[in-house]
C-alpha cells in the first residue's frame, strides 16, 4: 500500500512541484489548497488527490485529518506574501495566520497520525527566515517563526519518532516571485547575488523534501536546509 503524504499549497508553485516529485516516488499525495480555482486548473499527475482546506480554519483542517487512518508525511507549503502592504496590521496578522499559525495547526493535526507511523514533517521556511525583507515584514517574521517552530517541534516530538525539518528555498520560479521577474532591477539584484545565477525550479525543492521524508534522513531532525543556488552563503 502507498504511503500517504499531505502537501499544503500542493496545487501551485513549490507545493505542486513537491507533490509531483513525491507522487513519482510512489507516495499517495493529497494536495491541499484554499483555492477551488487552483484545483480546477491543476494539471499535475492524475494520481495526485486534490482537496480544499484552509490552514487558518481549524474545522477545515480537522475535516481532512479526521478522515485519515495513516499518514507518513506532512509537508507545509501553504504560504502568502503581500509585498509592500505588510505594514498594515490586519495584513500583518493575516500573513502570520497563514504562514506561521497555519503551519503549527497542521503540525498539531498531523502529530497523532505521524506518531503511529514514525512519519516526518517538512515545513517551508525561506531565505527571509535569516535576513529581513523590508518590503515584507510579516512574511519575514513568519518565516523566522517557521524556522524556530521547526526546531521546537523537533525537540518535543523526537520521543514519538517524528522528525521535523524545514526547507529554506531561495529564489524559486513561481507565481509568488513573478513580480520580481517582472522588475528588471529586482531580478538583476537577485541573480547577481545568487552564485548559480538562475532561478530555482520547484522540482529541485521537491528533491530535497523527498530526501527529508525518506529513511535516508533517519538521523536528521530540527534542521533548516537551504535550497538556494548558494544565495545564503554569500
Ligand atoms: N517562490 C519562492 O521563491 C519561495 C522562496 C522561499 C519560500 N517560499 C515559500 O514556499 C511556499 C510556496 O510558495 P510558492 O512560491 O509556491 O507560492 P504560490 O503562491 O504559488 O503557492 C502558495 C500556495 O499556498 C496556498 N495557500 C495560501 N493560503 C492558504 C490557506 N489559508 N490555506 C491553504 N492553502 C493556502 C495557495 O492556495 C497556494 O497553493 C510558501 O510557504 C512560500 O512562502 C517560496
Ligand atoms: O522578498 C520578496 O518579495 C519575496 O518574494 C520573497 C521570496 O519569495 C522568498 O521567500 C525568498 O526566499
Amino acid at each position: 500500500m502507498k504511503k500517504t503524504v499531505i502537501v499544503t499549497g500542493g496545487t501551485s508553485g513549490i507545493g505542486a512541484g513537491v507533490a509531483e516529485v513525491l507522487n513519482e516516488a510512489g507516495y499517495h499525495v493529497i494536495a491541499a489548497t484554499v483555492s477551488q480555482d487552483e484545483i480546477d486548473r491543476f494539471s499535475g499527475a492524475p494520481e495526485i488527490e486534490t482537496c480544499l482546506m484552509d490552514v487558518t480554519n481549524g474545522a477545515s483542517v480537522d475535516a481532512l485529518f479526521g478522515r485519515l487512518e495513516c499518514l507518513a508525511g506532512m509537508v507545509n507549503c501553504a504560504g502568502i506574501l503581500v509585498r509592500g502592504r505588510e505594514y498594515d496590521i490586519d495584513v500583518f496578522q493575516k500573513v502570520l495566520d497563514v504562514n506561521l499559525t497555519g503551519t503549527m495547526r497542521c503540525c498539531l493535526a498531523a502529530q497523532p497520525l505521524l506518531a503511529k507511523s514514525g512519519g516526518a514533517i517538512v515545513n517551508t521556511a525561506s531565505m527571509l527566515s535569516t535576513f529581513g525583507g523590508p518590503m515584507v515584514p510579516a512574511y519575514s517574521a513568519s518565516k523566522g517563526g517557521v524556522a524556530q517552530l521547526t526546531k521546537a517541534l523537533a525537540g518535543k516530538w523526537a520521543v514519538d519518532g517524528i522528525r521535523v525539518n524545514a526547507i529554506a528555498p531561495g529564489w524559486i520560479e513561481t507565481e509568488m516571485t513573478q513580480g520580481l521577474r517582472d522588475a528588471p532591477e529586482r531580478e538583476a539584484g537577485i541573480l547577481g547575488r545568487t552564485p548559480m545565477n538562475r532561478w530555482g525550479k520547484t522540482s529541485e525543492v521537491g528533491a530535497l523534501v523527498k530526501w527529508l521524508l525518506s529513511d535516508e534522513a533517519s538521523f536528521v531532525t530540527g534542521a533548516v536546509y537551504p535550497v538556494d543556488g548558494g544565495y545564503l552563503a554569500m
